[in-house]
């Protein structure tokens, strides 16, 4: 069974939908795990005021019978809170205030998708691109993210993102590398980061940046292990499984950068630093002796826990706007501003962590028959015992 999965909504219309086909009859799904994604997405350190009004929780209205999927479509559904407060600001024929005069969006966000939205729609009133490419829609690829991470669960298959370096300063501490320890450590401060002693100056870094009206961006990690080797493949281009992973991440509001291992800095070293010598042990097959590469070779998984990298670049909208061009006067103006994070790299880790999770099941559900959890479960628990022969 093909996976695949579509979203819809707007950040201020009255919910965000998602429909997923593909995930195996026979999976017990836990909702209250799926809320639990809802609100970790919701917290970190940098985020602007929506978050204390959104209280996000998923409804799902098929697929999914007595707590257990059927193997048919599943819809989700999650509701905008804010809505309700945005339907006046919504209003384009609604006449302006002397608080906000700007109901219609003419003054594009150097940064966000709100000109060339607006060109390529014929959208006079920008609100109307700044609505679907809001990151909002993020919350939807959680929670369907989160019934992928119960999948894989249940394939003994372990996943965590988390945040490296914020803005200029690195804050990953390189001993805790496994994804239990990850999570320790993430799970104990509101920057999702690794090594605490840098959360004190992170805290004054995001405050200062927004007292000067300015953003932050920063780089993420996802670590996967226990993924089988020998998914993806080498015989195509559009067949790699790094590079589905790449566009995934890359779809994602605001990643500006994509790497597997340790990407970049493997192209200044000599391929002696770089290629993972081969070994093995009958207990766990062939594995490697270290893991540049992070878990690809050829397009396919080795074996070796994938370790995928994202960059995001800075928030677009900024207090202190940017110049830019009114769009009905065509005069120098500052950027149209509402309301924004100053970063949302805390939020972002979780969400590569989830669009990671949805390219992991397709890639399973592609490779080995789906319709039944239990199937899948036998096939990879065979495969698994082969590639250890
Ligand atoms: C979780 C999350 C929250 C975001 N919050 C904001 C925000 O408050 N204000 C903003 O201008 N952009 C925010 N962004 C980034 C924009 O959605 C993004 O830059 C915009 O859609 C343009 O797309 P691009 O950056 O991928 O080119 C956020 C991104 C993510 C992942
Ligand atoms: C709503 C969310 O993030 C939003 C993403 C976003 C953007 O431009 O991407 C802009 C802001 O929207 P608003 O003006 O309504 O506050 C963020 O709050 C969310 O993550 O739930």
């Amino acid at each position: 069974m093909t996976f695949t999965y579509l979203t819809a909504g707007e950040s201020h219309g009255p919910q965000l939908t998602g429909i997923i086909e593909g995930i195996p009859a026979g999976l017990k799904l836990d909702v209250a795990q799926i809320n639990a994604a809802l609100a970790d997405r919701q917290r970190g350190y940098g985020r602007g005021n929506r978050q204390k009004i959104e209280h996000d929780q998923v409804q799902i209205l098929g697929g999914v019978r007595h707590g257990v999927t059927l193997g048919s479509p599943i819809t989700l559904v999650i509701q905008n809170r804010d809505h309700a407060h945005w339907s006046a600001i919504m209003d384009p024929t609604a006449p302006a205030t002397p608080e906000n005069t700007t109901r219609q969006v003419t003054r594009p966000r150097p940064g966000h998708a709100d000109l060339v939205g607006g060109l390529k729609y014929r959208h006079a009133d920008m609100r109307n691109v700044l609505e679907r490419s809001s990151a909002r829609e993020t919350a939807m690829r959680v929670a369907i993210g989160n019934i992928c991470e119960q999948l894989l669960a249940a394939l003994d298959i372990h996943l965590v993102g988390y945040v490296r370096q914020i803005g200029p300063v690195l804050a990953e501490d390189p001993t805790v590398t496994t994804v239990k320890a990850i999570k320790a450590q993430t799970a104990a401060n509101d920057l999702r980061i690794t090594d605490a002693s840098q959360v004190a100056t992170l805290h004054t870094l995001i405050d200062d940046t927004r007292r000067a009206g300015d953003t932050l961006g920063g780089l993420i990690r996802v670590v996967v292990e226990n993924m089988p080797a020998g998914l993806g493949s080498y015989i195509s281009w559009d067949t790699k499984l790094d590079g589905k992973l790449a566009a995934a991440v890359m779809g994602i509001n605001a990643m500006k950068g994509v790497s597997i291992g340790d990407g970049f800095a493997a192209a200044t070293r000599p391929g002696s630093q770089v290629m993972d010598p081969i070994a093995y042990d009958p207990a766990q097959g062939y594995y490697r002796t270290s893991n540049h590469l992070g878990g690809f070779e050829g397009g396919m998984t080795n074996g070796m826990p994938l370790v995928i990298n994202a960059a995001m670049k800075p928030i677009p909208t900024l207090y202190k706007a940017l110049p830019t061009v009114d769009t009905t006067t065509k005069e120098a103006k500052k950027a149209n501003v509402e309301r924004s994070d100053t970063t949302a790299i805390v939020p972002a880790a979780l969400v590569v962590e989830n669009v990671v999770a949805i390219e992991l099941v397709k890639a399973l559900t592609d490779a080995f028959a789906s319709d039944n959890l239990a199937r899948l479960q036998d096939q990879v628990t065979a495969w698994r015992q082969e590639l250890r022969g």
